[in-house]
């Protein structure tokens, strides 16, 4: 059912072609006096899990509209699954709409509908018979741990149930693309985590691509790859998920980066540290252990190999998806020969060393 032959086609793993891809996307409300996208282009490959953070009135919202046209760029491009949307007429967009799942922050449910009805209800426009309907909605169901829920009322549901059937109704079509409109922004912290979960799961499953805004960090570190800053309506930095987290570059990021991993040192810091000795320095410095080396054996050893007085200021392990990774902010005292070489011996390791200025992360 709902066999686009186009779609299929790039549906297939591996496939060379990005499953999305924006090319120098531009839109300007009328009357606004920035644009909420000004010149975007980026690419999801397929499986791949995308998410553009930003803070509110980034151009989020007004992006992730872009991708299934519900929101038209002024300029610019929108393929998805080797389409290129922009160039379709509305019978073409339509059908193209079914290689497109959407979850929104407030599940847009019908309140005078069943879970079932709801999940039916994208297939019902699309003209599915009754006895598929019922099938695909019998798919689903267990699917999103919903199986006891079929003929239960919206009101009836929690707000993470709630969005569960807004995933499955998503799925109904068995879109390649799914995209997520902070869809966990409206939950609390559990359900937050299980709805996650569930991406996650679904992902894996069904194969699927996902391309999600969110404002929060913790959401991009548990599920996503890679990961896009939004500012102004512009992409302020990209890459992978790890990579951004350990090695953030712009201050905004910077900012979404220490909401979960607390790369900044606290102010005052400074003060409360002890002066260098005479023929010394003090080096404030990040450490980042991504790699096979134990933060401590390797404290330690630097301290002995170089003479050096390490006073550990702040540090947390943590991991990213199944990375994990060490952060450290440590004072350096030694002469200041030892502490470049110090330096230069971690580096050596493959381990992060930075300057860090206080209040800087
Ligand atoms: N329909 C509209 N008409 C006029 N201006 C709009 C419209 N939609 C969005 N904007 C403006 O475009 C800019 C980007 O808005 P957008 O909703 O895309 O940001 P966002 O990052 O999703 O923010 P939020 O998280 O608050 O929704 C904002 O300045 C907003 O005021």
């Amino acid at each position: 059912m709902l066999d686009q032959p186009g779609i299929e086609a790039a549906q297939v793993a591996g496939a060379a072609q990005p499953a999305i891809r924006l090319t120098g996307l531009r839109r300007r409300f009328p009357g606004a006096p920035a644009p909420a996208l000004d010149g975007i282009s980026l690419e999801v490959a397929p499986g791949e899990v995308f998410g553009v953070i930003g803070r509110s009135g980034a151009g989020k919202s007004t992006l992730i509209r872009c991708v299934n046209l519900l929101e038209r760029p002024d300029e610019g491009r929108v393929e998805v699954l080797g389409r290129d949307l922009t160039a379709e007429d509305e019978a073409g967009l339509r059908t193209a709409r079914r290689g497109i799942g959407m979850v929104f922050q407030h599940f847009n449910l019908l309140a005078s509908r069943t879970v079932a009805g709801n999940i039916a209800f994208p297939l019902e426009v699309a003209g599915i018979s009754r006895a598929e309907r019922e099938a695909r909605v019998a798919e689903l169901l267990p699917l999103v741990g919903l199986a006891e829920k079929r003929d239960a009322w919206p009101a009836q549901l929690s707000g993470g149930q709630k969005q569960r059937v807004g995933i499955a109704r998503a799925l109904a079509s068995r879109p390649g693309v799914l995209l997520c409109d902070e869809a966990t922004s409206a939950l609390d912290p559990e359900t937050t985590a299980e709805i996650l979960a569930l991406l996650a799961d679904l992902r894996q499953r069904l194969r699927l691509t996902i391309l999600l805004i969110t404002h929060e960090m913790a959401v991009v570190k548990v599920l996503c790859d890679r990961v896009a800053v939004l500012e102004a309506g512009r992409v302020i930095e990209q890459g992978r998920v790890f990579d951004v987290f350990t090695r953030p570059r712009a201050a905004t990021t910077r900012r979404f980066v220490s909401e979960v991993i607390g790369h900044d040192v606290p102010a005052g810091t400074l003060a409360a540290l002890p002066e260098p000795g005479p023929e010394e320095v003090r080096r404030l410095l990040r450490v980042l252990f991504a790699g096979p080396h134990s933060t401590r054996a390797v404290i330690s050893e630097v301290s002995r190999r170089f003479g050096l007085d390490l006073n550990i200021v702040s540090g947390r392990i943590d991991a990213i998806g199944t990375q994990p990774f060490g952060i450290m902010a440590l004072a350096a005292y030694g002469p200041a020969a030892a502490v470049e070489a110090g330096i230069a011996w971690m580096r050596g390791l493959g381990l992060s060393v930075d300057d860090l200025a206080e209040g800087e992360g």
